[in-house]
């Protein structure tokens, strides 16, 4: 649907016409307190002798915009004359919304003609038969359109189709059509579309479609008779990390300031912290410190590491030295403890204010006076730090202070090496710092600005970490800078602002019809270089915008996703129109995938529909003991299919051979043998491996998921959720790993059939549990059925052997204590049966009656179930864990 259309169907329904000639009774707003027959036509004939006036420059036998209405209202004065400025500014609202419903009444019936006129050109234009709404679409030739498209739901032909209907209409010459791609090859599948469906008119070849940046290239040489040349490091994201690297070596190696503030950065404020204000999220539960130990907070993490690399010797909750033991409390254990000076270190999680994040349940400031007053009445030395002052600018000051007064002398080491994970390399943070670029560049933002956007006084921002890389950020930057000038050559971000430049200041554009695919990947650059497009030729181009702001995966090399979200802010006079039919997933994996991406609040809402009855399971996931045994799942899965191919059981859809894509969230993920795999299956389907990024606008009959765990290189990836990048944005979105989740839902809606996911028993990724938490799928393993725990929704429920029978309990305890008892009193009062609400495996305690055995009873006229040993006594009853398998 067309959103400004609704305006008018409710202006049809109202009766009003799309005629030139109109009554003023009809629409206006004016007050009329005696409206006598001659007021009454004075007023038709003011609002004749108006319409008049501008009517040469309305044409009704097309599309009209809505800047026709808003240039109409401000150009000629309104009808009926010595209006004072107080009526003008009443009545010029009123008039403007009358006009745009007339507008759109006309625009609703000129949709209705054109479909029906033009319906064996819709009929043809594509392989398929347009949909009603692929042309609204097409036909709808407002100022600035944003199609607003579900994945699927074949943007790539609307935007072919659209360029069609456009010379069918003799609306724009060829050369007057420009369509921009995001990268490379889709600006060449584009333009290849365009040339084969379109080549029934003359001068297509002249339609010119490029990529943002080669397109920016051009423009800058046309319009200054100098091509500039781009930087031999730019364009692709591999090189430009490297470049990034070697200017972080170089000035490392020049500059031992540099180097400090580098190194102290990398291996104490590298990683991120979580939001001081939000519960710790219970899938990561384990926080594990350079040196090796298991801490219970990433702040004390950071202290660690501090201390680590700062050769300072430590102690993590050691014992206190006295005995504390009460009816109250158990033994003390201080955070740290530093042996060389005899001083204990207590970190407290307070805020400025003193005050415990909201979530923390008990007496939190008490246990800190207990605390104190135990030290102060053994004597003991006590030194306090809060997540206030770790995370403030001057961090560790104080507790340098108190290490030196004490005779520790610290000397900063970032080579020292412990049992714990490595801080990031260079090149990890060298490739946030690039990311961060790109925002920075495509924003035109100056460090003071991106300085005055770090958070003061916000208990969750982590200022000493964002402060710090600024200040690194400024040298590294600088230098980058330098070296372009050395060269003489411009990068990408200086090309679209310096495209955007020579139009701003007058050069003028030949292109009326600006068509831009994959918009949700655009920098703010973009969208100031697609105004300045428009801008340049006045009133008299039209652009229209596709995207899936469902499917913004490129924040990592500078798209900014708000630029969906603020089309309206961003170009007047503009309408929304939905894609939100999918020809490609079946409707069960549709829904699921709409919800899941939908968590997030801040996604534009759609409702999807599919044209797709496939039937079978759509969503299916495995979870194995090791990764090795999914491997080899996989290969008897892909082999299952095989067979079921030669025999003629299974087909690919529209008579094409089956089609299978395995997928992984990185490189590394792409199984070892799949070079042999594809030559032994070559007979049956088409196998190949992507990376999820890789396989955006691709799809297949069959993709499977691989490696679906959790971890530093797990699917969600932890790294991509960097809060420095939101110092670049103009609206950060604070929902967690809310990146991640989106190229999960491009990974979910590559396939036609059915999407399968492989994961390990001990660590599936929390969006796999998620979705078998909204009862989307069932995980199956060798043992029967991996049940998602209900407290964290993360981890997932095992049976444990208690002393006192057996009972449910969360993968991630002790992070999440969700225990369940699993008998359950349900069987009917005739059988007096106890039923036990999970199955279990043969031989182990009832946990009804806790003393007897369940044993396998197999004989009779019932399946196979497990009944205790102590019958009839106790009359539990379970379902055996194999014959839950699947
Ligand atoms: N009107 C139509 N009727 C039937 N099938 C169609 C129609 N339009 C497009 N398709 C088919 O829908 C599928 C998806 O099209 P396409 O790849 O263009 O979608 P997309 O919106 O670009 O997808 P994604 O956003 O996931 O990259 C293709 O197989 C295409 O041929």
């Amino acid at each position: 649907m067309i959103e400004w259309l609704v305006l008018g169907a409710l202006a049809l329904a109202g009766g009003a016409s799309s005629s030139g000639s109109r009554s003023s009774s009809s629409g206006s707003r004016s007050p009329a307190p005696f409206d006598t027959g001659e007021y009454r036509r004075k007023k038709e004939a003011d609002e004749a002798a108006w319409r008049a006036g501008w009517e040469h420059e309305v044409d009704r036998t097309r599309w009209i915009p809505q800047s026709v209405a808003h240039r109409i209202i401000e150009t000629y004065p309104l009808p009926g004359a010595d209006r004072t400025y107080f009526m003008t500014s009443i009545e010029k609202p009123a008039k403007l919304k009358e006009l745009l419903a007339e507008f759109a009444a006309h625009n609703l019936q000129h949709l209705a003609e054109r479909k029906a006129a033009l319906k064996p050109f819709f009929d043809t234009v594509e392989k398929n038969p347009l949909t009603d709404e692929q042309m609204d679409a097409c036909i709808c030739f407002d100022d600035a359109v944003q199609i607003v498209a579900a994945a699927g739901s074949g943007k790539t032909s609307t935007m072919v189709a659209k360029a069609g209907y456009a010379l069918q209409e003799g609306l724009v010459a060829p050369e007057q059509i420009l369509v921009l791609a995001f990268n490379r090859d889709a600006a060449k599948e584009l333009d290849a579309r365009i040339q084969t469906r379109l080549a029934q008119f003359e001068g297509v070849d002249r339609i010119m479609a490029r990529t943002f940046s080669a397109f920016g290239l051009s423009l800058i040489g046309e319009a200054t008779g100098r091509r500039p040349s781009l930087a031999p490091w730019v364009g692709s994201q591999t090189d430009e990390v490297a470049k990034i690297v070697e200017i972080v070596e170089d000035l490392r190696r020049s500059d031992p300031a540099f180097r400090k503030d580098w190194d102290v950065f990398r291996t104490v404020y590298g990683r991120d912290l979580d939001r001081w204000s939000a519960p710790r999220d219970k899938a990561n539960p384990s926080i594990i410190t350079t040196n090796g130990e298991r801490v219970k907070s990433d702040e004390e993490r950071i202290i660690a590491n501090w201390l680590f690399h700062h050769g300072v010797s430590y102690e993590y909750e050691r014992r206190y030295e006295h005995d504390t033991v009460t009816s109250r409390h158990g033994q003390y254990k201080p955070d740290f403890y530093y042996p060389d000076v005899r001083l204990y270190h207590e970190h407290f999680a307070l805020n400025r204010e003193g005050r415990p994040p909201p979530h923390f349940d008990g007496d939190y400031l008490g246990e800190r006076r207990w605390k104190q007053g135990l030290h102060q009445e053994r004597g003991t030395d006590l030194f306090e730090t809060t997540s206030y002052e770790i995370r403030s600018p001057g961090s560790f000051d104080r507790l340098r202070q108190e290490l030196e007064a004490r005779g520790l002398s610290l000397h900063h080491d970032p080579d020292r090496t412990g049992k714990g994970p490595p801080p990031p390399t260079i090149s990890q943070l060298a490739s946030t710092l690039r990311t961060f670029q790109q925002h920075v560049k495509g924003s035109g933002l100056t460090i003071a600005q991106i300085r005055a956007a770090i958070p003061a006084g916000s208990d969750d921002a982590y200022t000493a970490r964002l402060t710090r890389f600024v200040d690194l950020y400024e040298r590294i930057s600088a230098e980058w800078e330098d070296r372009l000038r050395a060269i003489e050559c411009i990068d990408f971000d200086d090309m679209i602002v310096a495209a955007a430049e020579h139009l701003e200041a007058g050069y003028e554009s030949p292109y009326t019809l600006i068509l831009a695919d994959e918009f949700q990947d655009s920098s703010r650059g973009r969208v100031r270089l697609l105004k300045a497009l428009l801008k340049s030729r006045g009133h008299d181009a039209r652009l229209c915008v596709v995207g899936d702001d469902w499917q913004g995966i490129n924040r990592f090399a500078g798209a900014d996703l708000s630029v969906m979200s603020h089309f309206k802010a961003s170009f007047e006079h503009s309408t929304r129109v939905m894609l939100s039919t999918t020809f490609r997933c079946p409707a069960r994996l549709s829904e699921a995938a709409s919800a899941f991406v939908q968590a997030n609040p801040r996604q534009i809402p759609k409702t999807v529909v599919t044209t797709n009855d496939y039937e079978g399971p759509s969503l299916v996931a495995y979870a194995s003991e090791t990764s090795e045994a999914s491997t080899s799942l996989l290969h008897d899965h892909l082999d299952a299919l095989r067979k079921q191919v030669a025999s003629g059981a299974l087909h690919g859809s529209n008579g094409h051979r089956p089609r299978v894509m395995l997928l992984g969230r990185y490189n590394r993920d792409r199984p070892a043998d799949i070079g042999r795999w594809q030559r032994s299956f070559a007979s049956a389907f088409d196998l190949e491996f992507r990376t999820v990024h890789a396989s955006k606008g691709l799809e297949a009959d069959y993709v499977m998921l691989v490696n679906l765990t959790e971890g530093l290189m797990g699917f969600p990836a932890k790294q991509t959720d960097d809060s420095v990048l939101d110092l670049a944005m103009p609206e950060p979105d604070p929902f967690p790993m809310s990146e991640e989740r989106r190229l999960f839902y491009v990974a979910l809606t590559r396939a036609k059939r059915q999407v399968r996911m492989y994961t390990t028993i001990g660590e599936p990724s929390r969006f796999l549990m998620e979705l078998a938490n909204g009862g989307h799928l069932r995980i199956r393993t060798t043992g029967g059925l991996l049940e998602p725990c209900p407290s964290c929704r993360s981890g997932h429920l095992k049976l444990i052997d208690g002393r006192n029978g057996t009972f449910q309990a969360c993968s991630r305890s002790p992070s999440c204590r969700f225990k369940r008892n699993i008998a359950v009193r349900s069987g009917s009062p005739s059988a007096g049966n106890d039923r036990i609400g999970a199955p279990m495996k043969a031989g182990c305690r009832c946990p009804i009656c806790g003393t007897g055995t369940l044993i396998l009873r197999d004989s009779g006229p019932y399946d196979p179930f497990l009944g205790c040993s102590e019958y009839p006594r106790c009359r539990a009853r379970a379902l055996p864990l194999e014959a839950a398998r699947i």
